[in-house]
């Protein structure tokens, strides 16, 4: 082996076993394929969004993966889960479609909290926290009549293969496993539940409880922020809740605003 990590064998993700486990009749996922390398999972889920919805596509590497405002998502090869899968709420307002990547983050949250023992908070709109440092980011991205949701979280990774200074993975929050199978098992259960749930209640993120789970995990709310938005002034306040689309409300000098995460560059905790 070529790897300059060679004590860090890790194991390939069991595709027949997940596909056991997660494709069950009447279930909402149809389609689950694990590849050894692609460019980016929700690029090629993006290509497929015209397809009947529960796909759920995995890359053991991704070598373009991306994120937020087409920034890159790295990390070593089965280091960590690059999972993408389609979600296509058709009855649901689109408007409430923001609700997607908070959903995800709730259902990440529990999943790492249950078969990993690590406590996260969740920062609004799309990373999961341990302490200060990003342990995994979620990307929900319109395509078609689909929303193709991506989670990349960091499993196994040692401090030196950390992307960014500010990254961190489960093995470094002290994990009790940090065997990935059961984590990607959870974590698309955990989505499937909250998802039919709040997809039942027609978006109604309050009336389905997916409100409160995420205000409880959240570390935005309640917290002055400061908010680097596009060609607009910086908005500074604290951060009150999330609004009925899934976007942070926060009482800026002239007033509450309610910003989508899609317009904002940054999100740091103001001083
Ligand atoms: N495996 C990884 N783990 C953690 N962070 C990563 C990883 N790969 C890339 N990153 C970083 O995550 C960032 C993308 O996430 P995001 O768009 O949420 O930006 P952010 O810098 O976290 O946002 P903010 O400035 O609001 O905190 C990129 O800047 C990239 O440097
Ligand atoms: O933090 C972010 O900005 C979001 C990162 C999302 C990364 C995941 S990994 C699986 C999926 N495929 C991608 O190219 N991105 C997402």
């Amino acid at each position: 082996m070529d790897s300059p990590y060679k004590d860090l064998d890790r194991p390939p993700l069991s595709e027949a076993a997940l596909r056991r486990a997660l494709l069950v009749p009447g279930g909402l996922w149809r389609e689950l394929d694990v590849l050894p390398e692609t460019g980016s999972t929700n690029a090629d889920l993006a290509n497929r969004a015209d397809e009947a919805e529960g796909l759920v596509l995995i890359a053991e590497s991704q070598v373009a993966g991306r994120g937020r405002l087409d920034r890159r998502w790295t990390a070593p090869p089965r280091s960590g889960l690059a999972v993408s899968m389609t979600l296509a709420p058709n009855e649901v307002p689109v408007a409430r479609w923001g609700w997607l990547p908070l959903l995800a983050g709730v259902a990440a949250a529990s999943a790492v909290s249950r078969v990993a023992g690590v406590e996260v908070r969740l920062k609004w709109p799309n990373d999961l926290l341990v302490g200060e440092r990003k342990l995994a980011g979620i990307l929900a991205e319109r395509a078609g009549s689909s929303v193709v949701l991506g989670i990349g979280l960091n499993v196994s990774l040692h401090e030196e293969e950390l992307p960014v200074p500010t990254a961190t993975s489960l093995l470094l929050a002290g994990a009790d496993s940090t065997d990935r199978d059961p984590i990607l098992r959870a974590l698309l259960r955990e989505v499937e539940e909250w998802y039919t749930r709040w997809r039942l209640a027609g978006g109604d993120a309050r009336a389905c409880g997916l409100a409160t789970a995420y205000t409880d995990a959240c570390a935005t709310i309640g917290r002055r922020v400061r908010v680097e938005l596009p060609a607009k002034p910086t908005l500074e306040g604290p951060a009150t809740g999330i609004d009925d689309e899934g976007r942070l409300l926060v009482t800026g000098p002239e007033g509450p605003v309610a910003v989508g995460a899609g317009d904002v560059v940054h999100v740091r905790p103001a001083g």
